[in-house]
């Protein structure tokens, strides 16, 4: 049941939005699956053709995928370093999370490392994209639906603000259950980082040995795109902490948005880049690498130095690291920054993120907007999520909110937007 009286206004385009996006999404990551690896490569073209049936199921894609998810489920019920406590609930509680995620993405590593020295053929698995990404597309449909039955019994006080509408298509899409457990187990927390992210990896390290295989040796470009997103997906698992802070936890139910965004959509569309260079190698010059690893450089210090300033901040505002910043005071208690790197723009993290999305399209080349998805989906994404944290933050903080945005006007590009 809905809780009575907490009706939060509906996102997203409301039913009819998020069933268009429950269409649109996985067609659109089969669209750019089958592109990738088409001769034109276009974005904007109709699909080059559609897959049989026989090209998308495959039982040894099922086994793949359900025996990665195990790993990782394992690698999560391993002791962890340290465990670490949510934002306060509805009810003043506080979640426990194991901080293991970084670990687990060594241990497959090592494991992927192991397997590939008794000539486990890593390369293969770009051959089973569309079968996995398929299975996959199927396990998340299965899994919210899941989700969807067990928020039917949770008690009003688990429920997210967001996903209790009424209306099933839009509950079952935006997620109705806030943190869904079995004991301690978080399928949220659990889903956000490690299947996902270092699924990511392992397609971008499979298509990089690929590319050795038909070509001799892994061109720059696809080194280039390998070893920056390595960066940012160690970075993410490092600092997983940080996660627990991020609307997806705090606010958003889980449904089949973040189900399919974790679990589908990261892996196969991140990938889109080193896909596109394994069946288009493009040339590229040791000086525009040199380039492209700064600009890369620039956007993950202001990313890590922004993220890295919010977080210590509201862990201990007294942290002699952020003690000497200009603050608001608010309503709640808490205070806002308004100078160091949230006092240039209001999401300087977003700013740092989106200078990495152009460093891992750029070693693609300019002859083609596919490997620029990434760049134009993200910003689209980021754009939607800034006015949506906007309006959280509002609600929170409200006249602070307003001064903050008036010392601060501009949202995520200083004086651009
Ligand atoms: N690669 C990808 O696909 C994606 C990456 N990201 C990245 O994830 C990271 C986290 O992003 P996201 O969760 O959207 O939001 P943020 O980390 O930007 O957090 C927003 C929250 O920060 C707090 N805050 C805002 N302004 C201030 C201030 N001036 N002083 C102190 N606290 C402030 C508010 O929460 P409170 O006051 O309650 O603490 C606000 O709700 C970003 O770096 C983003 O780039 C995000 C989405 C997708
Ligand atoms: C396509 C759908 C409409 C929306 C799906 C959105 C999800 C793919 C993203 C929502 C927030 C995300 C975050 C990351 C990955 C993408 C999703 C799941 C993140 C884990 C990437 C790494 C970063 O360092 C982070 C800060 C940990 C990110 C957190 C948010």
């Amino acid at each position: 049941m809905a809780p009575q009286g907490s009706r939060a206004p509906l996102e997203f385009g409301g039913p009819l939005g998020a069933a268009a996006l429950m269409l649109l999404l996985p067609a659109t990551m089969f669209h750019l699956l089958l592109a990738a690896r088409s001769g034109p490569a276009r974005l904007l073209d109709l699909p080059p053709y559609l897959p049989r049936l026989e090209a998308l199921w495959s039982p040894r894609a099922l086994l793949l995928w359900f025996t990665w998810l195990g790993l990782q489920v394992a690698f999560y019920l391993l002791p962890a370093r340290k465990m670490a406590e949510g934002q306060e609930l509805k009810d003043k509680s506080r979640l426990r999370y194991p901080i293991n995620g970084f670990q687990a993405l060594v241990l497959t590593a090592l494991l992927v490392g192991l397997g590939v020295l008794v000539g486990l053929p890593l390369g293969a698995l770009t051959e089973m994209l569309l079968p996995l990404a398929f299975v996959a597309t199927l396990t998340a449909f299965v899994f919210s639906l899941l989700l969807y039955l067990k928020a039917l019994i949770a008690p009003a006080s688990a429920l997210a603000p967001g996903g209790n509408s009424g209306n099933p298509i839009y509950d079952f899409f935006l997620g109705r259950e806030l943190n869904p457990r079995i004991g301690s187990f978080d399928f949220k927390y659990f889903c956000e980082l490690r299947p996902g992210l270092i699924a990511w990896v392992l397609i971008n390290l499979a298509l990089l040995v690929q590319e050795a295989e038909l070509r001799g040796s892994p061109s720059l470009a696809m080194w280039l795109v390998n070893g920056f997103q390595l960066l940012y997906v160690g970075d993410a698992l490092w600092h997983e902490e940080a996660v627990l802070t991020t609307m997806d936890i705090t606010h958003d139910g889980f449904g089949f948005m973040l189900a399919f965004g974790d679990l589908v959509w990261v892996p196969f569309t991140y990938s889109l880049q080193a896909q596109f260079l394994l069946y288009h190698p493009q040339p590229l010059e040791l000086p525009m690498a040199s380039a492209l690893c700064l600009m890369n450089a620039v956007g993950f210090y202001i990313f890590r130095a922004a993220n890295s300033q919010k977080n210590t901040f509201r862990k201990n505002p007294s942290d002699p690291r952020v003690a000497d910043l200009e603050t608001i005071p608010t309503a709640t208690g808490r205070q806002l920054l308004v100078s160091g790197w949230w006092g240039m723009v209001r999401h300087p993290n977003y700013l740092g993120d989106l200078i990495m999305a152009l460093a891992w399209s750029l070693p693609c080349g300019v002859s083609h907007l596919l490997p620029y998805f990434y760049l134009l989906y993200f910003t689209a994404l980021l754009v939607h999520r800034e006015a949506r944290d906007e309006q959280q933050c509002l609600q929170k903080y409200g006249l602070a909110w307003h001064e903050y945005c008036r010392r601060v006007p501009y949202r995520i590009v200083p004086y651009v937007y």
